[in-house]
């Protein structure tokens, strides 16, 4: 079974809660992840299925690729189902222990060419190595904020020129209006996916604290402050956005 597709259904949130604890990748949510994320982010399959797509126009031969926040290694496994240049590594990371271990188990029973080596760390603190593409799929949203423009730095500065990256983060806008519609969107999703309000209101009650959200403006200034030059969102469904960042073909290393 691939990490994208379904697996045991997530309760975690179903029953009320005397205390909401902050949201925590533990194991109780590893064991849920891919049933959680695939009815918790609109689009979450065709951003899977795209970064897999990107990643054979952008992965260059013998050149490494960084999945930062992999969890189970569904984007990592994506970019080995579609990617055919030769000599690439895939270096799958992810901070939470009850993720990597599952997400080995995962690289182990997925045949292919390209090797994943799965790696638990804080990206914060990653020592990284030239690479030609970098994805990390809604994880800057869990990193401290003072800790996401020298992230954003250090992949910009280890991308080989042409590289690229893939950002998809949930967003918060500027206009309250247009903030809570999007919000109020978003939530008529999940109950159309089967949660319910309860579930609903007690995992925003537990991601309050842990996930802090930027506006699409912060995100894209971040970027270009590090020096990517051409900055696109290719994929909005209400709050949530993923864009594509590519080194200049011409930036020094
Ligand atoms: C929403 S999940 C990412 C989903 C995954 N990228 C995918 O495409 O299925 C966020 C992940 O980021 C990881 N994470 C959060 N902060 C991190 C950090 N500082 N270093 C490494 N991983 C981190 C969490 O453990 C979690 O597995
Ligand atoms: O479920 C929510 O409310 C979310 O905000 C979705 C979200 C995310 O954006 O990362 C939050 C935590 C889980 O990891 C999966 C999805």
């Amino acid at each position: 079974m691939k990490p994208n597709q379904s697996s045991q259904r997530d309760s975690v949130y179903a029953q009320p809660l005397n205390k909401v604890s902050d949201f925590a990748f533990d194991t109780k949510v590893a064991d849920v992840f891919p049933d959680m994320i695939s009815r918790s982010i609109p689009g979450y399959a065709t951003i899977i299925d795209t970064i897999g797509r990107l990643a054979t126009r952008y992965v260059k031969p013998n050149s490494r690729v960084y999945d930062l926040g992999c969890s189970l290694g569904a984007a990592s496994l994506s970019i080995k189902q579609h990617c055919r240049a030769e000599g690439v590594e895939i270096y799958a990371v992810d901070n939470s222990e009850a993720m990597v271990e599952r997400c080995q188990n995962y690289v182990n029973a997925y045949r292919g060419d390209i090797p994943v080596q799965v790696q638990c760390a804080d990206i914060a603190e990653l020592s990284m190595q030239p690479c030609s593409m970098v994805v990390l799929n809604f994880t800057l949203q869990f990193v401290p904020q003072e800790q996401r423009q020298a992230i954003i730095q250090k992949i910009y500065d280890q991308l080989m020129p042409g590289g690229l990256l893939v950002i998809s983060e949930k967003v918060k806008h500027q206009d309250p209006v247009a903030d809570s519609l999007l919000i109020d969107l978003y939530h008529e999703f999940k109950r159309n996916n089967g949660y319910s309000d309860l579930e609903i209101s007690q995992k925003r009650a537990a991601l309050e604290n842990v996930m802090r959200l930027n506006t699409p403006e912060e995100h894209i200034q971040r970027l270009t402050q590090a020096g990517f030059t051409s900055v696109q969102e290719w994929f909005r469904c209400f709050n949530f956005t993923s864009w594509i960042a590519i080194k200049n073909d011409e930036a020094k290393t």
